[in-house]
């Protein structure tokens, strides 16, 4: 019988998403590179469902029903290409390539093109949820044509995470626009990782908590606005203890952060597009700086603070000035993901609708969250929303928290703990709300080294100051 679907790459999401749409009762044909893992998936799961195993590209695709289903779930970059190119000649019109890996939307666009004019669906999906979330319920975001998605919408939306009965799955738009908001999903899992981290270790340094003690405050933000995979997650590792040497686990972690990129892609992109996402930067800037070990070593006798205990009623209220700094912090990493996704889909003419992209992070992905729910509650009611902490839900949210937020970035600069993502974040909102900028300096400056030009507050045009002579104003 020929198979409803394909997976080639085998590791742990694909596997995983193999026998996912098995456990959801489609017909799975897998295939990996390498022979073994696909002995392994039907030998040890084979009792879940109906798989179809293959050695070679091949017998891979003969074994698809048409028009073909086939999700590439290698590493990103270079490998996809070459599954690309080894499928695409066994491959015939109608037949529809999924990438679901964590490809550059550029390099889905490119990709979309070309098999285009082979008449090839090319769909750029993005999965999220690591190894649990593909086999129980992945938060999927599927790029590509509409005609693609009718086709597999069905088997997707039957295989994603379910919040309140809804799928974690929307068609998000054409071409490279479900790759771009898996993009957009990882920065914002980056910032959401950093302003934790630096909640732990202000509240470590300046309580002089304990690693045990700070996962029963994390468990206990859990239960609150902050109710969400990546808190719930914090508090599972703060508790953990290191068998070999009875240490916590936290601390015999080597404190470099690595990266595999897509991060750094988010940022790359938003300075191509002109967004200020200034707290997710932060967030890849940190991981960079964790990661310079020689520079760090150099450093360790610079002057300044190293740490020390906060004392009286700060002492009594930073947990929950913390608290609400993280929920503050985080709602400006969404509200600028949000706007990185709004410019995109601008630029590119996707059309991405807001609401839908909330719903479908609300379950199975990384930065599922409670408070998603009011994301997507405030971009239904209002579609053109300047920015999402202008929405009336965030703006009374920020009202609550942003003293707290202060008091917060304040005691982390006195104790000479590094908190960027807080502190940008802070800077971005106070940038946002301010009525005006010190940008009409830089105007003057560019104006008087580059002849740049300026604009005025209060007539149309641009004018230039003839700053080497008479100094005086004319029209450019
Ligand atoms: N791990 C995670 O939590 C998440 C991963 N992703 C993305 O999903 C994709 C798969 O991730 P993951 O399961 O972690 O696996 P990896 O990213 O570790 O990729 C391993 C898979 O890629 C195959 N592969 C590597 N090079 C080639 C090649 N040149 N030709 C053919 N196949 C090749 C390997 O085959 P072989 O066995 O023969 O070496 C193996 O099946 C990636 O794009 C990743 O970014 C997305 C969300 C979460
Ligand atoms: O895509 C993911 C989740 O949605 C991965 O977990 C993500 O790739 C991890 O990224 P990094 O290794 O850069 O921290």
């Amino acid at each position: 019988m020929a198979a409803d679907i394909g997976v080639t790459g085998l590791a742990v999401m694909g596997r995983n998403l193999a026998r996912n749409f098995a456990r959801n009762g489609f017909s799975v044909a897998v295939h990996n590179r390498s022979r073994a893992k696909t002995d392994a998936l039907v030998s040890e799961f084979g009792h879940e469902g109906e798989f179809v195993g293959s050695a070679t590209a091949e017998e891979f695709v003969a074994s698809l029903s048409t028009p073909r289903k086939i999700v590439i779930m290698v590493k990103a970059g270079g490998p996809t290409d070459a599954v690309i190119d080894e499928l695409t000649p066994l491959l015939e019109p109608g037949d529809i390539l999924v990438d679901g890996g964590n490809a550059h939307f550029a390099d889905t666009r490119r990709r979309e093109a070309a098999l285009k004019e082979k008449g090839i669906h090319f769909a750029g999906v993005g999965i999220s949820g690591g190894e649990e979330g593909a086999l129980l319920g992945p938060s999927i975001m599927p790029g590509g044509s509409k005609e693609s998605y009718a086709a597999l919408g069905p088997l997707l939306e039957k295989v994603a995470a379910k919040v309140d009965g809804t799928p974690c799955c929307v068609h998000v738009g054409p071409d490279g626009a479900g790759h771009f908001v898996k993009m957009v999903h990882n920065g914002i899992e980056y910032a959401d990782m950093q302003l934790i981290a630096e909640s732990y270790d202000l509240l470590r340094q300046g309580l002089g908590l304990g690693a045990k003690e700070l996962a029963e405050v994390f468990r206990g933000w859990n239960t609150g606005e902050l109710d969400s995979y990546l808190i719930e997650i914090t508090a599972e590792v703060l508790d953990q203890v290191d068998a070999a040497t009875g240490k916590a686990f936290v601390d015999i972690v080597l404190d470099q952060a690595e990266q595999k990129g897509t991060g750094r892609w988010t940022v790359q992109t938003a300075l191509e597009l002109g967004v200020p996402i200034s707290g997710i930067a932060e967030a890849v800037f940190a991981r960079s700086l964790s990661g310079h070990a020689d520079q760090r070593a150099a450093a360790v006798n610079l002057p300044g603070p190293s740490g020390g205990t906060v004392t009286g009623a700060r002492a009594e209220t930073l947990v929950e000035d913390v608290r609400l700094a993280l929920y503050a912090s985080k709602m400006v990493a969404y509200a600028q993901g949000f706007d990185q996704i709004i410019a995109a889909s601008k630029e590119y003419g996707w059309d991405v609708d807001l609401g839908s992209t909330a719903t479908i992070w609300r379950g199975g992905c990384i930065i599922r969250a409670r408070f998603l729910d009011r994301i997507r509650e405030a971009y239904d009611e209002s579609g053109d929303l300047p920015s999402l902490l202008v929405a009336p839900f965030f703006a009374k949210a920020l009202e609550q928290a942003q003293q707290a937020w202060r008091r917060v970035v304040t005691t982390a600069v006195e104790l000479g703990v590094p908190t960027p993502g807080f502190a940008s974040s802070l800077a971005y909102y106070d940038g946002l709300r301010r009525e005006r900028l010190p940008a009409a300096l830089i105007q003057g400056q560019r104006d008087f080294f580059g002849a740049h030009t300026y604009r005025r507050v209060d007539r149309e045009g641009s004018f230039h100051v003839d700053w080497s002579g008479k100094r005086e104003e004319n029209p450019a």
